[in-house]
C-alpha cells in the first residue's frame, strides 16, 4: 500500500512552536445595501450573544458621525454603546490588553469604512480565538465592491446577504441608489441621499442621475468658460 510520508515534521515539537489560539474563533458577515436591516441583524446577535453570558464589544467606524458618536444606532433609532475607531488595530489596545483577553464577541458596524478588516480579523478570530460579526456594505452606489468586506468572504464561517424593499415598487431591493450628483465614493449620509432600490429602478436611476449629472457638468463648464450665456440659461 502506498504510505505518505510529510515533509513537514508534524511532532509535538513542531506543535508547540505554532501559538495556538485560546478557544476557536469564528468570522461572521452581515452584508447588503443600506436599510437592509444589517444594523439590527448585528445588535440583535450582539445582545443575545450578551444574555448568554459571553463578553461582548462593539465597533464602529468613526467616519460614522450620523445618529451618535459612541453608539451604533440603526435606521429606526435601536442603539448599543460601541467604540467609534478609525481603524480596527488599535482596538486592542484602546481596550486594554487585559480586557481585551477577557472578550469573547466582537461585532463591527460600517465595515467597510476599515482598511485594516482583513487583518484584524485573521488575528481575533484565528489568533485570539475571538467570534467576529461583520455588518458592512457589500457595494457602494455604483454596485463596486466596497472597502475590505468581500475580501473577508474566505475567512469567513457564515455569510448574509440581507435586502431592503425597494422604495419605488415595494419589491426586494439588492443596490444603493445615492440621489445627489455627489460622485465621490464615500458619502456618510442616510435617507436624505441613498435609497435601496430593485435591480430595475437602479438602472432606472442611474440613467437618470447620470443625465442629471451631465447637465450639472454642462452648465459648470458653461459658467466658467461664458459666464455671460450661463447667467442667462
Ligand atoms: N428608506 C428608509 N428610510 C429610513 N428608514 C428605513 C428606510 N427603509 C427602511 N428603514 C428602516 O430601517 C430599518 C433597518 O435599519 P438598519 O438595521 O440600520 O439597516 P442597515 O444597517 O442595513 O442600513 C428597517 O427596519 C426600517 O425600519
Ligand atoms: C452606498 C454608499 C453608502 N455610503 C455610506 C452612507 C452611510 O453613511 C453608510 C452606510 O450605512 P448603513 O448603516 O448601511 O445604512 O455608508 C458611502 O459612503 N458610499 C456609498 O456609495
Amino acid at each position: 500500500m502506498a504510505s505518505f510520508k510529510s515533509s513537514i515534521p508534524l511532532t509535538s515539537d513542531s506543535a508547540a512552536s505554532v501559538p495556538s489560539p485560546h478557544t476557536s474563533g469564528e468570522v461572521h458577515v452581515i452584508m447588503g445595501p443600506m436599510f437592509a436591516g444589517k444594523t439590527t441583524a448585528l445588535l440583535r446577535r450582539i445582545k443575545s450573544e450578551g444574555n448568554n453570558g459571553r463578553n461582548v464589544a462593539m465597533i464602529k467606524s468613526s467616519k460614522d458621525t450620523r445618529y451618535a458618536i459612541d453608539s451604533v444606532v440603526t435606521h429606526d433609532g435601536a442603539k448599543f454603546p460601541c467604540w467609534a475607531l478609525p481603524d480596527l488595530l488599535s482596538f486592542r489596545q484602546n481596550f486594554g490588553g487585559e480586557a481585551y483577553e477577557k472578550l469573547d464577541v466582537i461585532g463591527i458596524d460600517e465595515a467597510q469604512f476599515f482598511e485594516d478588516l482583513y487583518d484584524f480579523c485573521c488575528m481575533a478570530a484565528d489568533h485570539d480565538g475571538k467570534t467576529i460579526i461583520v455588518a458592512g456594505l457589500d457595494g457602494d452606489y455604483l454596485r463596486r465592491s466596497f472597502g475590505s468586506v468581500l475580501e473577508i468572504i474566505p475567512l469567513a464561517d457564515t455569510v448574509t446577504k440581507l435586502t431592503a424593499r425597494c422604495e419605488l415598487c415595494g419589491k426586494r431591493a439588492f443596490f444603493t441608489l445615492r440621489k445627489t450628483e455627489e460622485t465621490r465614493t464615500e458619502l456618510i449620509a442616510g435617507a436624505d441621499v441613498y435609497m435601496p432600490v430593485c435591480r430595475q429602478h437602479y438602472v432606472n436611476g442611474q440613467v437618470l442621475m447620470k443625465a442629471a449629472r451631465t447637465v450639472v457638468e454642462s452648465h459648470k463648464f458653461k459658467s466658467d468658460t461664458f459666464p455671460e450665456v450661463a447667467a442667462v440659461v
